[in-house]
């Protein structure tokens, strides 16, 4: 258990609550061309911007725990950070060394799965996401591990993958499919065989997340686990008949199985080892409790459930500790801020939609899902849309909004917590004038949650976890838009390497901070300025407040 925290030296605890609001996937755009914040009409963000002390914080890369300044942040690392206060080795680097310096190998769970395959003379299959994104997973934690598999003596891998379009170019699958495919026929001889088994779009089959939609994984388990779906010759072939017959983008093409004169090449059996090479938990959860859950199991019929050994990249739950076993440690992040303010006797309220309520959960706390206090802590799910937001783009930013007011108004809670979608979900999907609507009707929701924060005389802390909707068409690297055959632009459907806003709106300032935010600072310092603004100092060791002496 930590320690309470320490009244602040200079910053006075305020009348009214302090709102953390996370809207995520907006962040300060650098192009004129395809930014749909810009674009859309936002009083009230325009209006804060322009009176209240703001920064740019970054929310990318280094900055986040990631390898390199190339990786663009992401909801996982972007909501550690900030509900943890400083920045840790995260998945994506951890799963890199981990294979780099062998240690991967030489643990006891992949050595398990090794032997229980050559043993029962088994598959070893890999499910997950098949692109360099370094969101969910890496292309090249496979291949590598395909290496090490042949190496060690198992005869069968299967490979079961997931077209991505969401953390890469939205139609960018045959740039990793093909050199896979390419990469498993070289590496396949007399003694080895290894070939894709099947694969779907990743919003269509197997990564659903926080029990949004369970058809989807139930989906998933048809077309890898038990073979079921339409039947082509190679991954090659079924994407490319597969988007001429849907013209859907890479992350919603359909389901597809793989097959040599109608029998399904990898189906999963008794016997088999089963690895899920996506390493970060959010979208990693369902999929794993369909494969460890006994017959208690109800959230689809699984037909046959295989008895496997199975494991996932990394453990995903910390808390529940899912999968029961996995190939690489997860950062140890600890002492966060929602454990502090516990220990400090602070009420907290977390809310968001079902699509983001575990980032302002499970994240905020270091992918745990527990609470540390039932009677100091509350948690609420709106529960979202199954509709492909681009048809919805407000999404259920109206019926956060009315929750937090109410909660603002009730006096309870001295720290509210919040997470907007829109600008991530409906970024996602590539569809320009959606997320301009949705950036729209988020600042309405902003601009009463403001109203009620100045009658309460509380403080507005409004930012996000990374870009999306800032960024929403792909530029060259001269900054030209790509244009597609069709002389249209190529829509951007990831998330962006930008910086996001952090504006404080305090409606009763006392001038016992400066107007002038620290500049340079990462996300993670929204933990200390949060801490700061309740009236506490932070822990020593929290990456710096924005906030300054006068
Ligand atoms: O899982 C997703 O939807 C994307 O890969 C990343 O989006 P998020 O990090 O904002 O959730
Ligand atoms: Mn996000
Ligand atoms: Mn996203």
């Amino acid at each position: 258990m930590v320690e309470p925290l320490k009244k602040h030296s200079f910053i006075q605890k305020r009348r009214g609550p302090v709102v953390l609001c996370i809207m995520d996937g907006v962040g300060y755009g650098k192009y004129e061309t395809g930014d749909a914040v810009k674009a859309a009409m936002t009083e009230t963000l325009d209006e804060l911007a322009a009176s209240c002390p703001k920064t740019a914080l970054k929310a990318h890369g280094v900055a986040v725990g990631l390898p390199s300044d190339d990786d663009m942040g992401n909801s996982e690392v972007g909501h550690n950070a900030i509900g943890c206060g400083r920045v840790f080795a995260q998945g994506a680097k951890l799963v890199g060394k981990s294979i780099d310096s062998g240690r991967m190998f030489e643990g006891e769970t992949w050595q398990k799965l090794m032997n229980n395959a050559k043993d029962n003379d088994g598959t070893l299959h890999f499910i997950g996401l098949l692109s360099d994104g370094n969101v969910h997973s890496h292309v090249d934690h496979l291949k590598a591990m395909i290496v090490k598999a042949k190496e060690g003596g198992v005869k069968t891998v299967r490979i079961h993958a997931l077209l991505d379009g969401r953390d890469v170019g939205e139609m960018s699958a045959l740039d990793f499919f093909d050199p896979t495919e390419a990469f498993l026929a070289d590496i396949s001889d007399d003694n080895f065989s290894a070939r894709i088994a099947s694969g779907g779009g990743r919003m269509q089959i197997t990564m659903d997340r926080y029990q949004a939609n369970w058809s989807i994984v139930e989906k998933g388990w048809a077309t890898h686990v038990l073979g079921e779906g339409e039947l082509f010759a190679s991954a090659h072939e079924a994407i490319v008949s597969l988007r001429e017959r849907t013209e859907a983008i890479d992350q919603d093409l359909p389901p597809f199985v793989i097959a040599d004169e109608g029998v399904p090449v990898g189906t999963i059996e008794d016997g088999d080892s089963v690895i899920l090479f996506n390493f970060r938990g959010d979208r990693a959860l369902e999929i794993t409790n369909a494969f460890e859950a006994g017959d208690e199991f109800d959230k689809f019929d699984r037909i046959r459930v295989p008895k496997v050994e199975y494991a996932g990249m990394m453990e995903y739950d910390g808390d529940l500790h899912v999968p029961a076993q996995y190939l690489v440690t997860p950062p140890a992040i600890d002492r966060t801020m929602a454990e502090y303010l516990v220990a400090t006797g602070v009420k907290q309220y977390s809310i968001s939609e079902t699509q983001k309520f575990g980032h302002v959960t499970y994240f905020f706390n270091g992918n745990k899902t527990g609470k540390f206090s039932e009677e100091l802590e509350t948690y609420v799910e709106v529960p979202s849309d199954v509709v492909p937001f681009e048809q919805r783009p407000a999404m259920k930013c109206a019926d956060i909004a009315d929750k937090v007011i109410e909660t603002i108004q009730g006096g309870e809670y001295e720290l509210i917590k919040l997470n907007f979608p829109n600008g991530d979900m409906v970024g996602h999907t590539g569809v320009f004038q959606a997320v301009v609507c949705s950036m729209e009707a988020m600042d309405l929701s902003i601009g009463r949650i403001k109203k009620a924060v100045q009658e309460a005389g509380g403080v507005l802390i409004l930012s996000a976890d990374h870009g999306n909707s800032d960024d929403m068409l792909e530029h060259n690297k001269k900054g030209d838009l790509v244009i597609k055959e069709n002389g249209k632009p190529r829509a951007k459907t990831s998330h962006s390497l930008n910086p996001v806003p952090c504006i404080i709106y305090d409606a009763d300032y006392k001038g016992d901070y400066s107007e002038t935010l620290v500049e340079g600072l990462g996300i993670s310092s929204l933990a200390a300025t949060t801490i700061n603004l309740l009236g506490y100092e932070a822990p020593e060791d929290y990456d710096k407040s924005v906030l300054q002496k006068k």
